[in-house]
């Protein structure tokens, strides 16, 4: 019988004198929303795949509300959907099991990672010789880092800003995410709410009225981020006390 806990491609005991499997690596590649990060993913996992390297693509919360890496320019994959409940390493063993090969992982949106999760992460890459290329926000609407971007932060081997800048409207790069809701940028709420960074018609009810609040994100620069500032004529919130 296969035991789950060991890959299919077994790793040669001390003293094997064969060549040992190249080291794997934690990557994890952040920034704003909408700075390519969904697009880099499908990347690699293309290049990788191109390769003869077998994946696995996971996601958590993607703007499509599906089971996908989604990117705006037009690419999407079906991916494993994860949740604060997932155990990653079960997860990739029970691939092992069922006699599938899992060469490196690709996760999208792993902000929403718990701690706990990147650590199996690590794992994975240290016992297990998984590659893993982790992609994610930076910081929350808040500018403050998500707990598993965090725990990210501290692990991975590699760590990458994106390139491709976002402009906040002013025209300077734009590394912070504002949280936009019914127009006005707020600065309390809960940590996760999924949402793009075009605005989106407010729900509405059969009757067509709305049922709750229209909510998107707008990628602002640091100093309109402090000012609160949506655009040159938008008031936005920049008479709120700032905490
Ligand atoms: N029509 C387009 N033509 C070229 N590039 C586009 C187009 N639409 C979106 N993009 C690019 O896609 C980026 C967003 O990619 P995406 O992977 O969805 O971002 P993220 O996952 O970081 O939110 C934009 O910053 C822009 O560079
Ligand atoms: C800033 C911020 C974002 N989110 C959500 C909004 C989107 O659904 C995703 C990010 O998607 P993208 O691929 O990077 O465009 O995260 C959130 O839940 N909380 C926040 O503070």
């Amino acid at each position: 019988m296969t035991d789950p806990s060991v890959p299919p491609v077994a790793v040669p005991a001390a003293g094997d004198r064969r060549r040992a499997p190249a080291p794997a690596h934690l990557r994890f590649f952040h920034g704003p929303m909408d700075c390519g990060k969904s697009t880099l993913a499908l990347q690699v996992d293309h290049n990788q795949s191109r390769q003869g390297r077998s994946g696995l693509l996971l996601t958590q919360g993607d703007r499509s509300a599906r089971p996908l890496i989604s990117s705006r320019v037009g690419l999407s994959r079906t991916a494993v959907e994860v949740d604060a409940g997932s155990d990653l390493l079960l997860l990739v063993r029970s691939h092992w099991a069922g006699g599938r090969r899992v060469d490196y992982l690709i996760v999208d949106e792993a902000q929403f990672l718990t701690p706990g999760q990147v650590d199996q992460l690590a794992e994975l890459v240290d016992a297990s010789h998984v590659d893993v290329y982790a992609f994610g926000l930076t910081t929350d609407f808040r500018a403050r880092l998500f707990p598993g971007t965090q725990r990210l932060l501290e692990v991975a081997d590699d760590v990458q800003r994106i390139q491709v800048e976002v402009l906040c409207w002013c025209g300077l790069p734009g590394l912070l995410n504002a949280r936009v809701v019914d127009g006005a940028m707020v600065r309390s709420g809960a940590t996760v709410v999924v949402a793009d960074t075009a605005p989106t018609p407010a729900p509405t009810d059969e009757a067509g009225d709305e049922t709750g609040a229209e909510v998107h994100y707008q990628v602002l620069c640091r100093r309109h981020h402090v000012l609160g500032q949506l655009g040159p004529t938008a008031a936005g919130p920049g008479q709120l006390a700032l905490p």
